[in-house]
């Protein structure tokens, strides 16, 4: 493998659980909805981001109205900014609260640390806002583990899949997009990775998988 200067992972299913995001994260976000939109509905920074979701979708909803869309993208995991922002802000106080715990696989964290400590650069790119990557990295049962990281993307770079968002990551880290090795266990992102110019790599944890890229059990099958 040419020389891999930075890393660039997916969360859910690559460093973190499918079943931490789905299970825990989704359905505490879907519990506390109702109760957050009541506390925050003319907080400044929430009504920012719900002017965004009114003027994408060209009118303004009601609370209930409001809260009967956000539910119904959590039960269709629709990977939209809005949903993902309003998240953050409730994950944030489940965290503050000590109601949510991060998850990171062990192989993960030990691979990131190492990598860390030979100095290649990480980055994390996931649908979750940049708000909900910090919380989750820096809520952990290894601790703190924001400081391995150089710098977090979200949806807002442009979906992950498109390639052209891997290429606006590769630009804005200034680093050649063959010197990046992207991680993910979702074939289009690699593909769409792969597409930019990266190196990829698949996680394929609990089951086998078909795929035009390297695939690897764990973290600990991926040399550098
Ligand atoms: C930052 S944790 C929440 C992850 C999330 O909201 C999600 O939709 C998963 O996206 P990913 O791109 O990490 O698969
Ligand atoms: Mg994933």
């Amino acid at each position: 493998m040419a020389k891999i200067l930075a890393v660039l992972t997916d969360i859910e299913g690559t460093t973190s659980s499918l079943s931490f995001v789905k299970d825990v994260l989704f359905p505490y976000s879907k519990n506390k909805l109702r109760s957050f939109l009541d506390s925050h509905w003319d907080d400044e920074r929430i009504r920012a981001i719900l002017e965004e979701l009114f003027n994408k979708l060209g009118k303004t909803l009601s609370l209930e109205e409001t809260l009967e869309l956000l539910t119904k993208w959590i039960d269709e995991d629709r990977k939209d900014t809005v949903l993902k922002e309003i998240q953050g802000y409730i994950w944030e106080e489940g965290y503050q609260k000590g109601e949510l715990m991060g998850h990171i696989y062990q192989d993960a964290y030990k691979k990131l640390k190492e990598w860390h400590s030979r100095g290649i650069k990480l980055y994390v790119f996931s649908s979750g806002s940049v708000k909900a990557q910090k919380l989750l990295f820096s809520h952990t049962p290894y601790g703190d583990l924001t400081y391995l990281f150089s710098g977090y993307f979200d949806t807002k770079v442009g979906s992950k899949k498109d390639p052209r968002s891997y290429e606006t990551i590769a630009k804005t880290i200034n680093i050649d997009p063959d010197k990046v090795l992207f991680l993910s266990d979702l074939e289009e992102e690699l593909d769409c990775a792969k597409m930019a110019g990266m190196k990829t790599t698949r996680l394929a944890r609990d089951c086998e998988v078909q795929s035009k890229h390297p695939t690897v059990k764990d973290f600990y099958s991926i040399e550098i």
